[in-house]
């Protein structure tokens, strides 16, 4: 080769020869340039580029340095990554071959480039991912398919979906004596059938099969989070064809299904490859639902701060996959759901738009592509295995992705309540299922341990697959390493308002919004530990009644026959309808203990007059009538928080006086007009207009008419002289208004509090009378 040639060779080393022929043949190139491209073609064409040899059928032993050019030929990549080079030459030397390397690591390299070594065909079987039908399933193999065809590599897929013509086209190309093509995608259920069997049994005897891949190969273990029982028929290939390699590969990480895999295909002596599970571009996030106000809009925040980029969420439940692809789609996000419960016409729509990048967000169940940008999972998954493989669907082309969890607890409750169930199910007819939920339950200990523990994410999941790292790889790409403040506030409002819902029974809290803004800003104000405890009783096991529920499901005579997703449906109507009557039976309990005095309204008023009287700017606008404002935003809380019981409709006070301390005249105008809507019968005005300003009228209940503030709040001139109607002597002392740590402090002291108080019985009396006060 001439010298400028080569030079021009080794500038072009990491282009794809269909890359270099493009430009050869581009008309536009200047003459003398596209002649030497072309020249360059010819000659790298004639360079010992094993796909053109005829090496024959004898294992022959191909150098680094051919397979690196091969990679750099077809497919433009400098070097191999991680333990590709060994897995590759590994098959081509004969040997079985278990391989593990995460998601988006180069697996499909490790067949891909044994195929290009020799004539003869490299079988691949792929599940691609779980819950996708016959036709997806081959709409992506196609995509595969058609991405090898373009870097003019010899691929075919065959399905079920292909027309007569096609698949004998294949056949008769598979049955002459010199095969054009060198990778074969089947199906697990193809590899199956007899005739398929006796037509590679052929090629075999002809010297031409090459290699057996099975991707995904975690789907053959019972223990992995994708079983497929299809996979379970690949394990004769081994003693039917004893002499060709099979190369095994799974981004699955936990040994058991590792162990499981290599047993299960009868792999023998096989080289087993690990890599690290790192994936360094994927940035780790838990998002806490419960103190979210709006977990959707939050989505749609997220989405939308991070562009018009490629987004997955993965949700539990199809009902939730719709819901919330409305939401995205009312809130102008491209976007469409994708689950089994659409029909085939309408899901291979939905993917090919997705693929072409028509739609930006697919809310599914399992679905693949390389740039997606950002994973939401929306509904915590079942297991580590599970979450691993899916948010490693972001990023898969190198490139920084994110990985956000929405975590809420209603959605942990329902995931163990379908897992015990199913162990519930299970129990009565095998053992081994029974082992299986109990693994189910531990698994998923796991996931919940990551959104609920302080601690590096990253590191707890490479350690869960156990990958020993120290805490610095991180380098700060997740929540917790990047923010430890806040995430261990997040998590410690989440403790406290868990423990509240359950104390409560009320269904749901929701504080300010975690995602804007900062720890201090999110503090809440909890008081009164004390008072709460007091209904402990109410702290039964809700798991319990719920496996009730589930018993009774899981006994009628309908749910043997059943689908799995039906059954989840009808668990989760059961499960809502429990959730939804005890409530109410507690609602009813509680009534009387929960019951908010009016003498605690009257203090609760009397704090929410103290806080405007501090507030000098709020004193002085005329436009404001300061009794009015109070008795209004009394009520608010009351009617808003006074169901919950005494705690919150105390704590949602005190939070309400500390703004109402701070707010400027206008805030005060805005939230009284944006709190209630304004209805001609039902208001009356509250603030006292200026000419200029007659459109800052702000409602207010007809039930808290003029007379009754002016019965409650005094009618004389309660701003000036409070202490005629408040300061009663029937009032109740209220307790300092506590920020969120001083209200965890003071839970520590008063449990040490209560505990001194047990030994000085002499004092108890007071303290009770005390309490009363305080709580009438
Ligand atoms: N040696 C390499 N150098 C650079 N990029 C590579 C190399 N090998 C593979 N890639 C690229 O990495 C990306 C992911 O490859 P591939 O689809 O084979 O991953 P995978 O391990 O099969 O992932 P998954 O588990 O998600 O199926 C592809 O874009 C591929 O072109
Ligand atoms: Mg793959």
């Amino acid at each position: 080769m001439k010298p400028v040639a080569l030079k021009l060779q080794l500038s072009l080393s990491s282009c794809p020869d269909y890359k270099l022929q493009h430009l050869a043949s581009n008309s536009r190139q200047k003459p003398h340039v596209r002649l030497l491209l072309q020249a360059l073609v010819v000659e790298m064409k004639k360079s010992a580029l094993p796909l053109q040899s005829n090496c024959g059928p004898q294992k022959h032993v191909i150098g680094k340095e051919a397979l690196v050019k091969l990679l750099r030929w077809h497919f433009g990549h400098s070097d191999f990554r991680g333990k590709q080079l060994e897995a590759i030459e590994a098959v081509l030397s004969g040997r079985d071959c278990f391989c593990l390397m995460p998601t988006g690591g180069g697996k499909s390299m490790c067949y891909q480039i044994p195929a290009l070594t020799k004539p003869g065909i490299v079988l691949v079987d792929t599940s691609l991912t779980p819950f996708i039908g016959c036709h997806l399933l081959s709409a992506l193999m196609e995509n595969q398919v058609s991405a090898l065809k373009e870097k003019r590599i010899p691929a075919e897929f065959l399905s079920s979906t292909q027309t007569v013509q096609v698949k004998n086209k294949i056949y008769e190309d598979l049955e002459s004596g010199k095969p054009a093509v060198r990778l074969l995608y089947v199906t697990p259920e193809l590899i199956a059938t007899s005739g398929f069997m006796s037509k590679l049994t052929k090629i075999r005897a002809r010297g031409l099969l090459n290699l057996i891949a099975i991707d995904e190969a975690h789907c053959i273990s019972s223990w992995g989070h994708d079983f497929r029982p299809s996979y379970r028929k690949l394990s004769s290939l081994r003693s039917h064809f004893p002499n060709v390699p099979v190369l095994a590969l799974t981004a699955t990480a936990v040994p058991k299904v590792q162990k499981d895999v290599i047993e299960s295909l009868n792999l023998q002596s096989p080289l087993v490859l690990k890599s690290s599970f790192n994936r360094p571009n994927i940035y780790y996030e838990v998002r806490y639902k419960d103190l979210l106000d709006d977990p959707y809009a939050d989505v749609c925040k997220l989405l939308k701060s991070c562009g018009n980029v490629c987004a997955i969420i993965y949700c539990l439940e199809r009902t939730m996959c719709d819901d919330l692809a409305m939401h995205l789609t009312n809130s102008g996000i491209s976007c469409a759901a994708y689950h089994a419960g659409l029909n085939n016409k309408m899901r291979s729509s939905v993917l090919d738009d997705w693929i072409s990048s028509k739609t930006q967000v697919v809310v599914a169940t399992g679905i693949d592509r390389k740039d997606v940008r950002v994973v939401c999972h929306f509904n915590i998954p079942k297991s580590m295995e599970g979450f691993y493989q899916e948010s490693g669907r972001a990023g898969r082309d190198q490139l920084p992705s994110r990985s956000v969890l929405y975590y809420g607890v209603d959605d942990r409750r329902r995931m163990e309540f379908i897992l015990r169930n199913t162990k519930r199910n299970k129990d009565e007819s095998s053992s081994l299922h029974d082992k299986s939920s109990k693994k189910s339950l531990d698994d998923f200990k796991q996931m919940v341990e990551y959104c609920e523990r302080s601690g590096c994410r990253r590191k707890l999941i490479l350690e869960s697959f156990g990958e020993m790292v120290p805490a610095s790889l991180c380098e700060k790409s997740c929540d917790v390493c990047k923010h430890p403040n806040l995430v261990a506030s997040y998590l410690e409002q989440l403790k406290t308002a868990t423990a509240f819902r359950q104390r409560t029974g009320s269904s749901r809290i929701y504080m300010t919004s975690g995602s804007s803004l900062n720890a201090e800003e999110q503090l809440s104000e909890f008081w009164n530990r004390d008072d709460e405890a007091s209904g402990s009783e109410e702290d039964i096991s809700e798991f319990d009644d719920a496996l009730d529920a589930a018993k009774n499901v899981a006994s009628s005579k309908t749910s043997a026959k059943l689908r799995l997703q039906d059954k989840m449906d009808l668990l989760q109507r059961a499960e809502e309808n429990y959730y939804q009557n005890k409530s109410r039976d507690k609602q009813v309990d509680k009534l009387d203990k929960n019951a908010i005095p009016e003498t605690l309204r009257e203090a609760g008023k009397q704090r929410l007059l103290n806080a405007i009287k501090q507030n000098q700017q709020m004193v002085s606008d005329s436009r404001i009538d300061i009794d009015k404002s109070v008795v209004f935003l009394e009520n608010e809380c009351y009617k808003k928080y006074g169901k919950s019981g005494k705690s919150f409709y105390l704590s949602q006070m005190a939070s309400t006086a500390r703004w109402l301390s701070t707010a400027g005249p206008m805030e005060l105008v805005n939230k009284l007009s944006s709190s209630n809507p304004a209805s001609p019968e039902n208001v009356t005005s509250i603030a006292n207009c200026t000419p200029g300003s007659s459109n800052l009228s702000v409602p207010l209940p007809a039930k808290v008419s003029d007379e009754k503030v002016h019965d409650k709040v005094g009618s004389q001139n309660p701003i000036r002289s409070p202490a005629s109607s408040l300061h009663g002597s029937a009032s109740p002392k209220l307790p300092p208004i506590l920020s969120f740590s001083q209200f965890i402090n003071s839970g520590k002291a008063k449990e040490n509090l209560a505990s001194a108080s047990k030994r000085q019985s002499s004092d108890r009396g007071e303290k009770n009378l005390e309490k009363r006060m305080r709580f009438q």
